[in-house]
């Protein structure tokens, strides 16, 4: 069997990666699928006190694990498996488990800065971006936040201010140039959304 199908999605926090990605694989009907969250690759920070874990720049290249991620998705690409880290973050780091993911025919690697990293980038076979304005995905993000990852309003607000938004710009924006497909998330998509299922279709059609 050829190797198997590598596409990265990034895109600022609380752009609608994760959404993206849902409606390629309903709209494409696929499967055999593993989904990888580059957030589970953020620095294990176990031995750290919890008011140093709160200071750390979680949106800067340097907070998260690129050597084991690079490692995982070789591993991947030889169709081995791979135990992934899990995060958590209401703890601000790697959680107790362990996921062991089995090789699939389709990777899909999404999170803010997956395309920053040069090694990672040239495993791609499709690149993606999601757009998004500042103030939608800080709104967007303060709702997921509160909800979802045990967040403050005033910690979202500091945060954001501190490092989210300028390593934003700083960061994450400039590797728009790498993607194939930049999606605009805050208009309708779905044509986006459709080529890139044909094309998903074709390269699958042509390694079989
Ligand atoms: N097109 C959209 N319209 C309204 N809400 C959306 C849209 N896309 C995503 N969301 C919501 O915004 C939040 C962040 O989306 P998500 O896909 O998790 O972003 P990311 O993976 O980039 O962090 C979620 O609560 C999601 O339901
Ligand atoms: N302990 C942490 C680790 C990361 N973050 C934030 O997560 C964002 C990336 O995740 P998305 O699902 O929003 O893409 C990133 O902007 C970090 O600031 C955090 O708040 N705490």
């Amino acid at each position: 069997m050829d190797k198997p199908l590598v596409i990265l999605v990034a895109g600022g926090s609380a752009s609608g990666k994760s959404t993206v990605v849902q409606e390629i694989l309903d709209k494409a009907g696929l499967e055999d699928v593993i989904i990888i969250n580059h957030d589970d690759y953020y620095l294990d920070q176990k031995d750290l006190p919890m008011e140093k874990r709160y200071l750390i720049n979680y949106d800067h290249p340097r907070s998260l694990d690129n050597e084991l991620l690079y490692k995982d998705i070789k591993a991947l690409l030889n169709f081995e498996p791979i135990d992934k880290p899990v995060y958590d973050f209401e703890k601000f780091t790697r959680s107790e488990k362990i996921e062991h993911v089995l090789p699939k025919k389709i990777i899909i690697i999404e999170g803010i800065l997956i395309l920053e990293n040069p090694r990672i980038r040239e495993l791609a076979d499709i690149s993606i971006f999601v757009e998004l304005d500042d103030d939608t995905r800080f709104i967007r993000r303060m709702l997921r936040d509160m909800k979802e990852r045990g967040r403050s309003l005033e910690n979202i607000v500091l945060q954001y201010q501190k490092t989210v938004k300028p390593m934003f710009h700083k960061y994450i924006k400039p590797t728009k140039r790498y993607a194939d497909v930049l999606i605009p998330n805050d208009t309708k998509h779905a044509i986006a959304v459709d080529l890139i299922v044909a094309k998903i279709k074709q390269i699958l059609g042509e390694r079989k």
